[in-house]
């Protein structure tokens, strides 16, 4: 059974099918307070956030059983992102269901704040009818400047043409084809600055878009230029705007998200220049709808072991990629799993090399669970796909995928090398049609294992006698052999045989195989 915890006002038709679930059991609080989130979250699989809950490194620390987070919508900055991949949870949104709510939220806004409606209104109901007080402006023939030309930058564009506003964007993504294919001019931010009679921004919160808009960057602007953020609070450098407002270099400001929410009681609010919503750029039935349904399917799919349609904190794999990798996701994890395992020293280099059927895919997942099965040997379950490359490179591991022809005479072969201060070794897979995923070969040595179960990699020298006595051993301790493999590569050379056996070799046996004078190594595990 899964415990989903539900934080914040979701669409109950949109989380419809995931509380309906027969494996969910969830747990609805629309209004949780932090320390309420604190406790409940220790046993939760998964949260269901939107904008307003705040999914803290101390949160994500305290859920021990926590998989994933769901956002039912697009941005992501209330969730501790570093903090959700290191502790391998996997972070979802729902990018597309809120587009076009929060592109006509902006128009709407654009709208009020070029003919003062809010205000008019306001005065309205003090009883007051002012006719002189509320010249607006018309928004044909002015320029639309959008800073961040993504889902919703490119849906306002569309609308503003509609208006027959000349368009100009700015976006490092946008080129001037791609601007031209659109329809809108394309500039740098300071052209898009210079131009804009208003300024729209729909870019994310990061580090590179905080404050983007600040003193330097109003100065550029036309004196009585207006300014919008239905983004995020913090894109606009609040107190830049409203200095800009008060000496009357921008005429005015709509925003629907402010730096710190709820913002009741915020400085801008008091200028009469500054109409504002409460972030209601996706408070739609549609949108809402939208994002709950998207994010419910992927947190289902993402604990039932599907594969997620919009993952944040891990890159995103396309179906067609997906159907063709994932028969080889078990034997990429196994194959790390078996040389973690036989591997002696510290781990300094893995390199993983495909070959075959292989060769033209997307195998950078099958990477990430190949470096998961390894460091699952000292690291446990804490690691797992979301955080097995960051969790490798925090530990100075060195992790490199290649593409290589050499097949070996098989249709596919994935082989992974691992480097430690030791020594290096090599363990090769492959899947067979129809038979499932077997080792082809360790390090010199040609080899035919399924890798499961519990096995037996014994290193010896080719001398007549010394499989008998493995075998004698082994059944002095009650150990019944499955299946037995030998290689070598020259007559009375090193040699290894590899054994799957029924039941765990416990220590005392282990013991007795290493005195046989032929046995060079035992090494004993379990896939
Ligand atoms: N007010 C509300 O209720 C809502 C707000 N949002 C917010 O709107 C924003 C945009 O959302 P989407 O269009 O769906 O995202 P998106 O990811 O489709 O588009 C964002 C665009 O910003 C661009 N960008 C990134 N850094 C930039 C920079 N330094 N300068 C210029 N452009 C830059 C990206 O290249 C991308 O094209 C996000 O912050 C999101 O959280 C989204 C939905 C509802
Ligand atoms: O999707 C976004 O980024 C939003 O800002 C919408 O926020 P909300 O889900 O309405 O709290």
């Amino acid at each position: 059974m899964y415990r989903v915890l539900i934080c914040d006002p979701l669409s109950e038709e949109g989380i419809r099918p995931l509380l309906d679930a027969e494996d969910v059991e969830a747990v609805m609080n629309p209004s949780m307070s932090y320390e309420e989130l604190l406790k409940e979250v220790s046993s939760a699989h998964a949260i269901l956030v939107r904008s307003q809950t705040q999914v803290t490194r101390e949160v994500i620390e305290h859920a021990k059983e926590l998989k994933v987070i769901g956002r039912a919508g697009v941005g992501v900055d209330n969730i501790d992102l570093d903090a959700a991949t290191e502790n391998g949870v996997v972070v979802v949104n729902a990018p597309d269901g809120n587009t076009i709510s929060t592109a006509e939220h902006t128009m709407a806004m654009l709208m009020s704040l070029a003919r003062n409606i809010p205000q008019a209104y306001h005065q309205l109901q003090n009883k007051r009818w002012e006719r002189k007080k509320f010249v607006g402006v018309e928004l044909k023939n002015k320029t639309l400047g959008i800073v961040g030309f993504g889902r919703i930058g490119k849906e306002v564009a569309q609308r503003a043409k509609g208006h027959r506003m000349n368009v100009v964007a700015f976006d490092p993504f946008l080129t001037k084809e791609k601007a031209d294919k659109s329809g809108v001019s394309h500039g740098s931010l300071q052209e898009v600055l210079q131009q804009a009679d208003f300024l729209t921004v729909h870019t994310p919160l990061i580090e590179e878009t905080k404050h983007l808009i600040d003193r330097e960057a109003i100065q550029l602007m036309k004196p009585g230029a207006r300014i919008l953020n239905c983004a995020r609070g913090g894109i606009i450098e609040e107190d830049a705007l409203y200095e800009a407002i008060k000496s009357g270099k921008i005429a005015g400001a709509a925003l629907d998200v402010f730096e710190e929410e709820p913002a009741t009681e915020h400085k801008l609010l008091t200028l009469p220049e500054v109409i504002a919503t409460p972030h209601l750029g996706a408070s739609t039935i549609e949108a809402q709808e939208n994002v709950a349904t998207d994010v419910s399917y992927d947190v289902m799919e993402l604990l039932r072991g599907g594969t997620v349609k919009h993952p944040v904190n891990m890159p995103s794999v396309s179906p067609e990629t997906m159907e063709k990798i994932s028969p080889y996701f078990q034997l990429s994890e196994r194959l790390g799993a078996f040389l973690s395992r036989v591997v002696e020293g510290a781990l300094e280099r893995v390199n993983v090399y495909y070959s075959g059927d292989l060769l033209d895919m997307d195998t950078m997942p099958l990477t990430r669970i190949a470096v998961k099965g390894i460091l699952q040997r000292h690291i446990g379950d804490r690691v797992n796909d979301v955080n097995a490359f960051k969790t490798a490179s925090d530990k100075g591991i060195i992790i490199n995928e290649h593409k290589s022809t050499s097949t070996k005479g098989f249709t596919n072969l994935v082989t992974i090398e691992i480097e430690t201060d030791e020594e290096k070794r090599s363990v090769a897979g492959t899947l067979l049609n129809g038979l499932g995923a077997r080792i082809v070969q360790l390090d010199q040595y040609s080899i035919d294992v399924i890798p499961e179960g519990h096995l037996v990699v014994i290193h010896h020298r080719d001398q007549p006698g010394a499989i008998g006595r493995v075998g004698n051993l082994l059944a002095d301790h009650h150990v019944n052999i499955a299946t037995m493999q030998v290689g070598r590569t020259i007559l009375g050379g090193d040699a290894v045989m590899i054994l799957t056996i029924d039941k765990e070799v416990e220590a005392v046996c282990k013991d007795a195989l290493s005195q046989v004078a032929e046995i060079n190594k035992v090494q004993c595990l379990t896939l």
